[in-house]
């Protein structure tokens, strides 16, 4: 198992490019199969995560070419697609379960492994599964498999019980060929979901009102292929924003868009850190005395859930109390074990962390057990004393491209060993 080593209490300066996000890229690519035509990603972020979804496509016969050099990535479903993706790499990546719209939309059916839980939550696919329903699948669940069957997908009216963004994409992307109007209300807001529609619009789909909770598609007979861009990773962006924040440096940040940005932009400059936009990049300085902050994770404008980790990092350091309370995932406090063990003081009652700033964080060996707990060690190793070894990287190259080169390039003193 790889290991990242940080020597930590360097100052940070110059600048990082953000890759383009995982979160949009997932769905993007799994939109792909519903062209009969090829369709070109262009600088993609080449992440364990882009791969392995590449491998579920493959197993459902669809042609997939990584340009790892060049971020380029080809996708061909070859008009004979399968309706069930392997079983062992489907469990393997939550953002599967997206196949189910599109396989639905394009065969009339699909059978799919239960993505099942995963380390930050239960994360049950029910909405999903409501969604395809109303737009007339017969769906059928037994022995960990979903099944599902249609006559022809028709447009239909859907109130979402609460904004997934998983759910909402699935639905989406399965109403883009069906007859007739789909309306989704309460959708989620997320910048990537309207991405995803920027990209099936490109294809020639009808889409009004992504990025609002109230989405209107209007079915079409079929869609093109297309060449096409993904947005920037805004919780990579927040994460590298707050390398600075911890590290009490001043960066430059390549490949942002503000608006996305809103909410962590507000809870940083809320806690006293300077920021300057500059078209597509960010200044943030982090020189100055921080305050502590309450933050509360909710969807879409409100704070993600995906930084909420790295702001518990940040406020470990923050003298005064801050209070983190989560609304979204029921078990995204794992990092906080490891970080007390480099020091930190947070004290958990059910959904809600309360976090007293200490003046030093003390470098350790800890273990990363998600993506973003993995992001959140590797912050707190920036700003604690003396050597941090951090274990279950795989979980950090989910979603992380190159993190240790991209922190190098900013001053760290970090390596990886590689398993031998
Ligand atoms: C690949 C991708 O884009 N992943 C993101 C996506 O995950 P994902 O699409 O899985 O997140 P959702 O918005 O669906 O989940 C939010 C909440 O809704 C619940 N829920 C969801 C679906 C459902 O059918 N029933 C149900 O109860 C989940 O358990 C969770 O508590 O949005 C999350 C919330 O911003 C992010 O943290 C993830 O990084
Ligand atoms: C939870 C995350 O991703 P996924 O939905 O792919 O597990 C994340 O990006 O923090």
């Amino acid at each position: 198992m790889d290991k990242i080593i940080i020597n930590g209490q360097k100052s940070l300066s110059g600048e990082v490019n953000i890759s383009t996000a995982k979160n949009a890229v997932l769905p993007i690519m799994v939109a792909s199969i519903l062209t009969d035509d090829e369709v070109i990603i262009n600088k993609a972020p080449m992440l364990e995560d882009v791969y392995v979804l590449g491998k579920i496509l493959r197993s459902l016969n669809v042609d997939v070419i990584i340009d790892k050099e060049t971020g380029k990535i080809l996708i061909d479903n070859n008009y004979n697609m399968g309706i069930e993706a392997n079983g062992n790499l489907v469990r393997k990546m939550r953002a599967s379960s997206l196949l189910m719209g599109p396989i639905l939309a394009k065969k009339g059916r699909f059978r799919i492994s239960l993505p099942g839980g995963c380390n930050i939550g239960t994360r049950p696919i029910d909405l999903h599964l409501k969604g395809l329903t109303a737009l007339g699948a017969d769906i059928n669940i037994g022995h960990g498999y979903v099944e599902a069957r249609t006559k022809g997908l028709i447009g239909s009216k859907i109130y979402l019980d609460y904004p997934s963004v998983g759910a909402t994409e699935n639905i989406m992307m399965a109403s883009v060929l069906a007859k007739g109007d789909t309306i989704i209300e309460n959708a989620a807001e997320e910048p990537e979901i309207e991405d995803l529609a920027d990209f099936l619009i490109a294809m020639g789909a009808k889409i009004y009102g992504a990025g609002t909770d109230r989405i209107i598609v209007s079915g079409v007979n079929y869609l093109t292929g297309v060449e096409y861009t993904p947005i920037y990773d805004r919780i990579e962006a927040g994460t590298f924003m707050i390398a600075a924040a911890i590290t009490h440096s001043k960066i430059k940040i390549n490949g942002i868009n503000e608006s996305n940005l809103k909410p962590v932009i507000a809870k940083l400059a809320e806690a006293g850190v300077m920021m300057e936009i500059e078209g597509e990049s960010i200044i943030v300085d982090g020189r100055d005395t921080l305050l502590p902050v309450d933050i509360k994770t909710l969807p879409y404008p409100g704070f993600p859930t995906d930084m909420q980790s790295q702001m518990m990092s940040l406020l470990s350091t923050i003298k005064g109390t801050s209070i983190i309370t989560e609304t979204i995932f029921e078990n995204r406090f794992m990092c906080v074990a490891e970080l007390k063990r480099m020091g930190s003081n947070i004290k958990i009652e059910g959904r809600t962390a309360t976090i007293q700033g200490v003046e030093n964080l003390t470098g350790a060996e800890v273990r990363a057990t998600d993506l973003r707990a993995g992001a959140a060690l590797i912050l707190a190793a920036l700003a604690a004393k003396g050597e941090s070894v951090i274990s279950g990287v795989k979980h950090i190259d989910r979603g992380y491209v190159e993190i240790e080169k991209k922190l190098q390039g900013l001053g760290v003193d970090i390596r990886r060993e590689m398993e031998s």
